[in-house]
C-alpha cells in the first residue's frame, strides 16, 4: 500500500470533501493504492443501492466459474473514495488489480500545489456537476454585463 505525501483532505469546497495537494506532484506519479472491499449485485439490489454508499462505489467485473462475465460493486477504502468528479480538470487515472482487490490511482499530468486531485465519473453523473454549473452560470453573467454585450457597428 502507499500513499504520496502532501495530500490533504478539503472538507468545504462546491463538490463537498475533495483531495488537493500542497506539493508538486509529477505526471506518472502513484498517488495512492487502496484496497476494496466487495459487494455481491444481490446485496446491492437489497442494501447499498438504498443507501449514501451507492454514490461512493465502482462497478468491479467478475469472472464467475462457468466463464460468464458480470460484475459487482467495490466500496475503496483511504482516499480513492474521496476524489471528486472533473470533466474538464481530470488529473488522476485510476486501474484496478483485480487479482490483488486493488485500485491504484496515477497523476495524468503535473499537478501543481493548491490542485484539487479529481477522476473521471463517465458521462452518467447522479449528480448536478458544480463544475458545469459555476461554467454556466459565469456564462450567463457574461452574457448579462454590457462590457461584453457591446453590439459591432456592422
Ligand atoms: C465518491 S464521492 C466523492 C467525495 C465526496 N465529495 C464527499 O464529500 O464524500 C462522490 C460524491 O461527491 C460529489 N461530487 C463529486 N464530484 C462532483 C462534481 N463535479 N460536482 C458536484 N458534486 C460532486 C457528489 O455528491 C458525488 O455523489
Amino acid at each position: 500500500m502507499q500513499r504520496h505525501a502532501g495530500l490533504i483532505l478539503k472538507s468545504d469546497t462546491p463538490k463537498g470533501r475533495g483531495v488537493f495537494t500542497t506539493a508538486p506532484i509529477t505526471a506518472g506519479t502513484v498517488i495512492e493504492t487502496c484496497p476494496v472491499l466487495l459487494i455481491s449485485e444481490k446485496e446491492v439490489q437489497a442494501h447499498t443501492k438504498h443507501t449514501e454508499l451507492n454514490h461512493y462505489t465502482y462497478n468491479w467485473p467478475v469472472l464467475s466459474a462457468y466463464n460468464h462475465h458480470g460484475s459487482c460493486q467495490a466500496i475503496v477504502f483511504g482516499l480513492g473514495s474521496m476524489f471528486n468528479h472533473s470533466r474538464r480538470k481530470q488529473n488522476v487515472t485510476w486501474e484496478r488489480d483485480l487479482s490483488q482487490k486493488t485500485i491504484t490511482y496515477r497523476a495524468l499530468r503535473r499537478i501543481e500545489i493548491g490542485e484539487e486531485l479529481c477522476i473521471s465519473y463517465g458521462d452518467r453523473l447522479t449528480f448536478i456537476d458544480a463544475e458545469e454549473l459555476a461554467g454556466r452560470e459565469s456564462d450567463d453573467e457574461s452574457e448579462n454585463n454590457p462590457i461584453n454585450n457591446i453590439q459591432l457597428g456592422l
